[in-house]
């Protein structure tokens, strides 16, 4: 493989590239990786908006594909140098099988990792989460916590599990030989709950508040801190991993990072009226106004009408008792291990990225209206 000094002109892959996560690293490789020639996104589902990124110099490649299926995944990978492995079934409210998730989620991932291995891609990385380390089925915070912090990371819920198989796979990858004799550099990047311009949560508890007549119940205590990262700076990450693991293979190869940013530490629900609250939603409550055992009944018929429908339709509200259970406890980080092993700082700062997320949200609002 051509070292990355000598080769003026690169192939990066990424799955899930239509993804809310993807989109942004997609931009912001074509807007801050000078050395692309291609960029292959692979996804299930291609948005029309790709076609907008076709007028550059980079070489813009949408590939319509399933990251279950190794021998699509294989094709596209194929004279790739880079692989950045968004793709992944997101999902905590019940709408695919636990199977269809780990499919996805693992074996998706280990047809990358695979296909890196055929094809001679030396350079992966991967999406991983928070939820790999927590919040625990005993409801353990994580207090700003660091990649080092001792957790009992003990999972149930088929998506945290995933996760923390997908991440295993990917850790272990790091140093296996790939087709044309180098060796395999892996990492893998752990987001907080991200937010930002394309969040689809926040758009669905915006409507709930607007069928409540402008209003949302605090349920959760606001002293229980909710990690949270801007989706660009997640993004950049996710570039400046890409770029540094070749000269820093030794450092950075099978390592773990949390995304962070200067976003502040608050409740899940306090965090979101940062962005609702000029969209002119009101937070009723200084404390719950339910007591949490009548919450948690309330998640667990959700879930059973969930069961009893589901022949019939598709019934998946955020409360459930995963969601709440996740919503209730402590979870942040603080660390500068990114910085530290290669120079990260975010790209947008807490007031950037809280008017970018406002102002989407509005524009949103008015096409919607
Ligand atoms: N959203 C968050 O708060 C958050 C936090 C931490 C980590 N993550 C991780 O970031 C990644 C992206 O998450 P997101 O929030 O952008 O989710 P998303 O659902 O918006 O994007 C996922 C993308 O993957 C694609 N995809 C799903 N199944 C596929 C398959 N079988 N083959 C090919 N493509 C497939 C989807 O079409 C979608 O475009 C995921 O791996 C997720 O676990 C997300
Ligand atoms: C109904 C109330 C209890 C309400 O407050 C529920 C909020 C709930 C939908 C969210 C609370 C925490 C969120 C998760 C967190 O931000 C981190 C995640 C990891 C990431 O890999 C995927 C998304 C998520 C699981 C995220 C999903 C929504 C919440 C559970």
């Amino acid at each position: 493989m051509a070292d990355f000094a000598q080769a003026q002109k690169l192939v990066y892959l990424v799955t899930g590239g239509c993804g809310f996560l993807g989109e942004h690293v997609v931009r912001m490789l074509l807007q801050r990786e000078p050395r692309l020639r291609e960029l292959r996104i692979f996804d299930l589902h291609l948005g029309s908006w790709l076609e907008e990124l076709k007028t550059g110099t980079v070489q813009v490649t949408a590939i319509q594909g399933d990251v279950t299926q190794a021998d699509e995944v294989a094709a596209a990978m194929a004279g790739a140098h880079v692989v950045i492995h968004t793709a992944g079934l997101v999902d905590v409210f019940g709408r695919a099988s636990p199977e269809t998730i780990h499919e996805v989620n693992v074996q998706g991932t280990q047809n990358v990792i695979e296909a890196c291995v055929q094809t001679g891609t030396q350079f992966l990385v991967y999406t991983s989460s928070m939820e790999v380390v927590g919040p625990n089925i005993k409801g353990h915070p994580f207090y700003r916590g660091n990649e080092d912090t001792p957790y009992e990371a003990v999972h149930r819920h088929p998506y945290p599990c995933s996760k923390a198989l997908a991440e295993q796979l990917v850790l272990e990858a790091n140093g296996r030989e790939v087709h044309g004799g180098l060796p395999l550099v892996t990492c893998a990047l752990r987001p907080t709950g991200i937010y930002g311009e394309g969040h689809q949560i926040m758009r669905d508890i915006y409507h709930q508040g607007l069928r409540l007549g402008g209003r949302l119940f605090r349920a959760i205590p606001a002293s229980v801190e909710h990690g949270r990262v801007y989706v660009g700076n997640v993004a950049w990450m996710h570039v400046l991993v890409a770029r540094e693991l070749e000269q820093r293979a030794a450092l950075m190869g099978g390592q773990v990072y949390f995304c962070y940013d200067k976003s502040p530490y608050k409740s899940y629900e306090d965090f979101n009226m940062e962005f609702l609250g000029p969209c002119g939603l009101r937070l009723v409550g200084t404390r719950p106004l339910l007591p949490y055992w009548l919450l948690m009944l309330l998640a667990v018929l959700n879930a059973l009408l969930q069961w009893l429908l589901r022949p019939l339709l598709l019934y998946a509200p955020l409360l459930n008792p995963y969601t709440l259970a996740m919503a209730n406890t402590t979870f942040t980080v603080s660390t500068n291990k990114a910085q530290r092993h290669f120079g990260y700082e975010p790209l947008f700062s807490w007031e950037e990225s809280r008017t970018r997320t406002i102002l989407w949200m509005q524009a949103k609002d008015s096409v919607a209206q």
